[in-house]
């Protein structure tokens, strides 16, 4: 079934080629990273030689695969130009993932392999093709090198994420969650996944450090489906960050919903991943009031992951996420993710939460 997906989609292969190789990436500078490896951004968030690179390795193969298509991509190159020894470990990181071997499942052409190395300016010129401003019309791609860097530094979760959009619709999403482990009940299950979702098509998720051509691969491969929940096995899946999403609204939604079991806390989209394959039956993002737009590249494979999944995605309002509006999802209204039949009640629970809030506004 899965091999079955990819090969259909040369889309798919390349997507999956790409976040395969800068998870390797990401991986190894985890291990490696030093203090002054990391930078904060003009909006006090922190980005690290992890997210530069990766967003180089991403941007050099699917400008290779697919010269045409624009990219929306979180990171951009301009804090490399003035920092010499910042953008030299950059480019020293990008041309080593770059450089490893062509593999199974990967094309030479794709820019991958020994002597493929680019120059610093070659490196900084494919991190800024992710500066399209996107739009309602055409293929474009929307790439987070590294979606949960807080998480990533403190060692925990955080995931590669990867999506094709065309005309405003979500037609692929990759995850990589190194870090996430097969069974969240079970810390010590085999970590390193990859989630791919193909519209129309379904989830799956299969290991992220194996070919997804190769036969024990495929073997592990499997299609995910959102389980229907009984009331007492739900739990609310949420930010780790209090400044990301308001927690303690969500508290009142869990009463609502009469949920008992604790929220389970997670940086990144893994948070999606973890839903599409039913450890936690509800994603709930709420604004924090700091008028915060939500970015594309934070939410468009993981809600056609979701959707795949059998799950249904929209804003507090009910409204889908619309990912024509460039790049950002305009005014928040936040996200809610869940399994069909939980996801109106919830939808009802937030109304609800919303409405008590208004009214102790008033008063
Ligand atoms: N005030 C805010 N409200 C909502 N999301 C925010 C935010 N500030 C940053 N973020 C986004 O939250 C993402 C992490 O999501 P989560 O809280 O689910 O782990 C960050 O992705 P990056 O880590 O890629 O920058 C960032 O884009
Ligand atoms: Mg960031
Ligand atoms: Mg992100
Ligand atoms: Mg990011």
């Amino acid at each position: 079934m899965f091999p079955h997906i990819i090969n259909a989609s040369s889309s798919s292969l390349v997507a999956i080629a790409a976040v395969r190789r800068a998870c390797v990436l990401t991986t190894s500078v985890f291990n490696n990273l030093v203090k002054n490896e990391t930078l904060t951004k003009d909006d006090a968030s922190p980005v690290t030689v992890g997210d530069f690179s990766a967003q180089a390795v991403i941007n050099t193969i699917l400008s290779r695969a697919f010269p045409s298509d624009p990219i929306v991509g979180e990171e951009d190159a301009a804090d490399l130009r003035g920092n010499a020894a910042l953008r030299a470990r950059i480019v020293e990181l990008a041309n080593k993932a770059l450089a490893g071997d062509v593999q199974d499942g990967e094309k030479k052409e794709w820019g991958l392999g020994p002597g493929s190395e680019q120059s610093a300016d070659e490196i900084l010129e494919v991190i800024d093709r992710g500066r399209y401003e996107g739009g309602r019309s055409g293929r474009m791609w929307t790439l987070d090198p590294i979606d949960g860097t807080k998480g990533f530094l403190r060692g925990e979760q955080y995931a590669v994420c990867l999506s094709l959009i065309v005309d405003a619709k979500v037609h692929l999403g990759v995850i990589g969650c190194p870090n996430l482990p097969s069974d969240l009940s079970d810390p010590s299950s085999p970590r390193g996944n990859i989630f791919v979702a193909v519209r129309g098509q379904g989830a799956f998720q299969l290991p992220l450090f194996l070919s997804p051509l190769s036969p024990a691969s495929t073997s592990l491969a499997t299609k995910l489906t959102i389980p229907r929940f009984k009331k007492e096995e739900l739990n609310l899946l949420e930010s780790v960050e209090k400044a990301h999403a308001k927690l303690s609204f969500n508290e009142r939604v869990a009463q609502i919903l009469g949920v008992s079991r604790p929220p389970t806390r997670m940086d990144s989209q893994a948070k999606y991943s973890a839903l599409a394959r039913g450890d936690g039956g509800v994603y709930l993002r709420m604004p924090t009031g700091t008028g915060y737009r939500e970015k594309i590249w934070d939410h468009a494979p993981g809600s056609l992951l979701v959707e795949e999944a059998g799950g249904v995605v929209t804003d507090s309002r009910g409204e889908p996420l619309d990912f024509g509006l460039g790049r950002t999802l305009g005014e928040n209204f936040g996200v809610i993710a869940a399994g069909k039949e939980v996801h109106a009640e919830v939808l009802d629970a937030v109304k609800r939460a919303l409405a008590e809030e208004s009214k102790a506004c008033r008063l």
